[in-house]
């Protein structure tokens, strides 16, 4: 199978939960991701936040700002094929709808809020199909691989439900391996 019809076969099924089951999968995921020292011991989290059928995020980020995390999320920078990060503090109040409908930081925080990458100690990652070394693919735009290939000491974790994982993806030289995916039911371990 290509790429691009293993990306759209996978999508399919996450667009066919339904929002009952994308919400306690997500929580399921949340659990797990809380746990790991990945997460409790560091400071610097880089989140997305989530849009359609993705792992979802909100609930997540709540958690982190209340343990006091220093948490960034993306802003897209379509013009440069980059992501910066922006720093948020209350999630109704920093985000607004951007790229592709996405939640984004307002223009004003991206201006006061802009974090260097470098500071990141660990990156939450979402994607469309993930596998058992810890590949990744993503939507096509090569945003998350340019993105952490520059900061190589973060750890990587994809969010994913167990429909999404497959056991060997069609991975490409600049596809970036994770250190971990969390699903709803298991974590792996990935080669980086
Ligand atoms: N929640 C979330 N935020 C994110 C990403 C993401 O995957 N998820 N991104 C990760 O990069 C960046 C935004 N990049 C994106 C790239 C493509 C599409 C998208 O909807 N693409 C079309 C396909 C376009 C085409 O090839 O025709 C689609 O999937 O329908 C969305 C976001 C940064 N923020
Ligand atoms: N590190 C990189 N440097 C330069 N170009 C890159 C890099 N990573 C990916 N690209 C380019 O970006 C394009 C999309 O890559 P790919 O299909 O792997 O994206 P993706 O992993 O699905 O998306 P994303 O990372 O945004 O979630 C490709 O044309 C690829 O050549």
């Amino acid at each position: 199978m290509t790429p691009s019809q293993l990306r759209k076969d996978i999508l399919g099924k996450r667009n066919n939960l339904t929002p009952q089951e994308l919400k306690k999968k997500s929580s399921a995921v949340r659990d797990r991701l809380l746990a790991m020292d990945q997460v409790r011991e560091k400071k610097n989290i880089f989140v997305y936040v989530s849009f359609r059928s993705e792992v979802m995020t909100f609930s997540l980020i709540e958690d982190l700002l209340r343990m006091d995390k220093t948490v960034t999320v993306p802003i897209t920078r379509t013009a440069d094929n980059r992501l910066d990060a922006i720093r948020i503090t209350d999630l109704e109040r920093d985000l607004v709808p951007g790229y592709c409908n996405i939640p984004e930081p307002t223009k004003q925080l991206c201006k006061q809020q802009l974090m260097s990458p470098q500071t990141i100690d660990t990156v939450l990652l979402p994607g469309s199909v993930f596998d058992e070394r810890g590949g990744r693919f993503g939507y096509g735009g090569g945003y998350y691989d340019r993105f952490v290939s520059k900061i190589p000491h973060a750890a990587r974790i994809g969010l994913a439900f167990d429909l999404q994982i497959v056991d060997k993806a069609p991975l490409q030289d600049h596809d970036e391996l994770l250190d971990f995916v969390v699903t709803e039911s298991r974590t792996i371990r990935g080669q980086r």
